[in-house]
């Protein structure tokens, strides 16, 4: 399966980069292959390194804007012009999407992939593990939306919650 990931850039305490370390490893070893940002940066360096010594397959998509900060080891990388290039890229490479922990550049890409899931412009699962509670404060504005009728389909529609790297992957097997 090919799995987008959405991550913070930025290296991060231990309680945020162990579970995604632990995460690309399953990822790795289930022979999956990971589509990400292309960058050496932070988590996402660090997401990139794990499913590499697990075995498992590279996909970057880098902007052209960072190429300075792209991933020296990739089996496959592809350079787009901008950012929204990027995004689009992102989504039609990837089989399903999972969230780690991320800042705005993170929460920009989890909403378009939303966004677009909600109009039916596709139909990928999406998984966010939720590493210490990061995402409450989303998932209650998100439950929230579901509950007054701001959203056109039910939110277990368009998102799964996972709590643990494992559960990602049984969101992954059973969508
Ligand atoms: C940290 C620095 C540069 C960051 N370089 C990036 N390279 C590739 N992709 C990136 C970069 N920064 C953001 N992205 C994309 O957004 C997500 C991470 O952003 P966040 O704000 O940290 O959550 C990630 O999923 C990427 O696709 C300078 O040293």
């Amino acid at each position: 399966m090919n799995i987008t990931v959405f991550c913070s850039a930025y290296s991060l305490d231990d309680r945020y980069s162990a579970p995604a370390a632990e995460f690309a490893r399953l990822l790795g070893t289930g022979g999956h292959t990971l589509v990400w940002g292309g960058s050496n940066a932070g988590l996402m360096g660090l997401l990139a390194d794990q499913v590499k010594a697990a075995g498992g397959k590279l996909v970057g998509i880098q902007v052209e804007l960072l190429k300075h900060k792209t991933y020296p080891g990739a089996d496959e990388l592809v350079l787009t012009r901008d950012l929204a290039e990027r995004k689009a890229q992102l989504l039609a490479r990837a089989d399903a999407i999972v969230v780690l922990v991320g800042g705005l550049g993170t929460l920009d890409e989890i909403t378009e992939v939303l966004e677009l899931k909600k109009h039916g412009l596709h139909d990928k699962p999406v998984v966010l593990l939720d590493t210490e509670g990061f995402y409450t404060g989303m998932r209650v504005q998100l439950e929230r939306m579901d509950a007054e009728g701001f959203l056109p389909r039910p939110l277990d529609q368009l998102i799964a919650f996972a709590e643990t790297p494992a559960e990602v992957f049984t969101h992954l097997t059973t969508a």
